[in-house]
């Protein structure tokens, strides 16, 4: 029997929709073993640069993460031992010195713009979902959010939406789409998608023995 915890990892451009089809999974099996790690939290630390080195650095680059962080707190995960995840401030531009600790669970969501894009991650992936949103979406949703729940102005946004945001998504974020088992147009409201994903999750949980 494999007693491994199950790994679903969801990908897509910023705005998208992956926080929210990340939360209806975890409100569908709350109350079951679940956690999520979010990919954000894995950016470098850059509290050695002064904040106008970081406002310069490209935050939609795949080396923009701690990726190695990431993989071993996921092999830690996968046998069953406890992590202590960093916490990442956007205001900031950095790590917070809090980490908090996670226990492990059966299943594990992986959930940011880029965890289809290094191998070794996906390879962990029992399940790859890529949330597809059109651009003109996304751009209103991250501009609503940035401003709303990250301290970004106006011009702020747009630029960094047009000078790198833009071009690292069709550069590195829309071509690892490929590696995707699921496509979910819309996002988290797309009640169906998410309701064929509970099943495909309860399934693979059965076969494990952990329902
Ligand atoms: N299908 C949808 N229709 C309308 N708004 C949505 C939809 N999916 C997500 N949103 C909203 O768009 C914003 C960005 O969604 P979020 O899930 O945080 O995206 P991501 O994590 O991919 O950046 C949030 O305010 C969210 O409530
Ligand atoms: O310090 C930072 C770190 C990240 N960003 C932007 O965040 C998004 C990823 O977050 P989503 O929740 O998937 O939108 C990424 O596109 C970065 O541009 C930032 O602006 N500053």
């Amino acid at each position: 029997m494999d007693h491994k915890p199950v790994i679903i990892g969801v990908a897509g451009g910023s705005g998208s929709g992956k926080t929210s089809v990340t939360n209806s999974i975890y409100e569908t099996f709350k109350g079951h073993s679940i956690l999520v790690i979010e990919q954000d939290y894995y950016y470098k630390d850059q509290g050695h640069l002064p904040m106008e080195e970081r406002l310069k650095t490209n935050y939609d680059h795949p080396l923009a993460f701690d990726n190695e962080l990431l993989y071993k707190h996921l092999e830690k995960l996968l046998r069953y031992e406890a992590i202590k995840k960093p916490v990442y401030d956007y205001t900031r531009h950095t790590r917070s010195d809090k980490t908090i600790v996670v226990e492990p669970k059966d299943v594990i969501i992986i959930e940011g713009i880029l965890v289809l894009e290094d191998e070794r991650l996906r390879n962990l992936m029992d399940i790859k979902i890529f949330v597809d949103t059109d651009a003109d979406l996304r751009i209103i949703r991250r501009l609503i959010r940035d401003m709303e729940e990250r301290g970004r102005s106006f011009d702020s946004v747009i630029s960094q939406y047009l000078n790198v945001v833009r071009p690292m998504h069709n550069q590195f974020i829309e071509p690892t789409k490929r590696y995707a088992d699921i496509i979910i147009p819309e996002g988290g409201h797309n009640h169906v998608a998410i309701d064929l994903l509970a099943t495909k999750i309860k399934t693979i949980l059965e076969q494990k023995s952990f329902l």
